[in-house]
């Protein structure tokens, strides 16, 4: 089984600081969530990865062999991004045969299936395709392509809500049927909340959250009730954020509660869902709620 190694990858652009130091594993026959809000570094994590741009300092080993410039390595991983690699005269059949050259695993039967599924003719130019189209095709490549590690830059964006939901069922079956690692950096996190196995959550530049999903919603709490009583109960623990409603207020907890803590009748514990706990972790209140 393949094994991609972060080690204290670094990026700048200029001044600005876009990684720091980070340090990530990917192992396992596991689907990774990248999460983070606009400009935090997915897609140029994403990049490194597959040695698109260089990172400024730090290493990546694939299966302990370094990435830049090692074809075999990189052979193991795909990168499915917003980029476009093709030329805009090639004819969509066309592109899944180049890409054979550099995958010969390359599963033409599910890439012809899945044309058939989205209505993608594969005559059609590169050019010609909407740019809907363009991410079908790109995402149809990367579940045909025979790689242990595919990298999904924002695989949905600009597909309407139908091939959506098919994109995220032909995942789904690609992964049953061959299980091995897939990074989907997303934001839409509802849509995909059901399909991730395991967090990444990137902040200011830092690996913020990574754990399994599980472990992340079991430690996740809405506080609901009258404001002040929710106040008293939350004071101390790690609220990350709140809502109110009139004078209900809900408190959220990242974290261990306090089982010494006498709950009233009045205040209620529930769980939160992964959307409601990435928002409030990267929405900033939390750093304010802790000051
Ligand atoms: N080639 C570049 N030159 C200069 N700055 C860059 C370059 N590529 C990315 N950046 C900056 O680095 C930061 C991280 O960008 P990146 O695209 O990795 O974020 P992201 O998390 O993928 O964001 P989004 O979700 O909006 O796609 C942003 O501030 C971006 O402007």
């Amino acid at each position: 089984m393949t094994e991609v190694n972060l080690t204290q990858i670094s990026k700048k652009f200029g001044k600005s600081t876009v990684l720091k130091q980070i340090d990530l594993t990917l192992a396992g026959q596991t689907i990774y969530g990248l999460l983070g809000r606009n400009g935090a570094g997915k897609s140029t994590l994403l990049n490194i990865i597959e040695n698109r741009i260089p990172a400024t300092s730090g290493s990546v080993q694939i299966d302990g062999e370094d990435n830049v410039n090692n074809d075999l390595a990189l052979g193991k991983v795909y990168l499915m991004s917003e980029q476009n690699l093709y030329s805009n005269s090639a004819k969509v059949d066309q592109i899944f045969r180049e890409t054979a050259l550099f995958y010969p695993g390359f599963d033409f039967e599910l890439a012809h299936q899945l044309t058939n599924k989205f209505e993608l003719n594969e005559n059609l130019r590169f050019g010609k395709l909407s740019t809907g189209y363009r991410a079908v095709m790109k995402d149809i490549i990367a579940l045909a392509v025979d790689a242990e590690v595919i990298l999904l830059d924002e695989p949905t964006l600009g597909l309407d809500a139908a091939h959506r939901e098919l994109f995220y069922q032909e995942l789904m079956e690609a992964y049953a049927k061959r299980p091995r690692i897939f990074v989907i950096s997303t934001h839409l996190i509802e849509e995909i909340a059901g399909l991730i196995e395991h967090v990444l959550l990137l902040k200011d530049g830092k690996m913020m959250l990574n754990d399994t999903t599980e472990n992340l919603l079991a430690q996740s709490y809405a506080i609901t009730g009258p404001e002040k009583q929710v106040q008293e109960y939350t004071a101390g623990l790690n609220v990350i954020g709140h809502d109110s409603l009139g004078k209900l207020r809900s408190d959220y907890v990242f974290g261990e509660l306090d089982d010494q803590r006498i709950l009233p009748d009045t205040v209620s514990v529930e769980g939160i869902d992964l959307q409601k706990l990435f928002i409030n972790l990267t929405n900033g209140q939390w750093e304010k709620e802790r000051a």
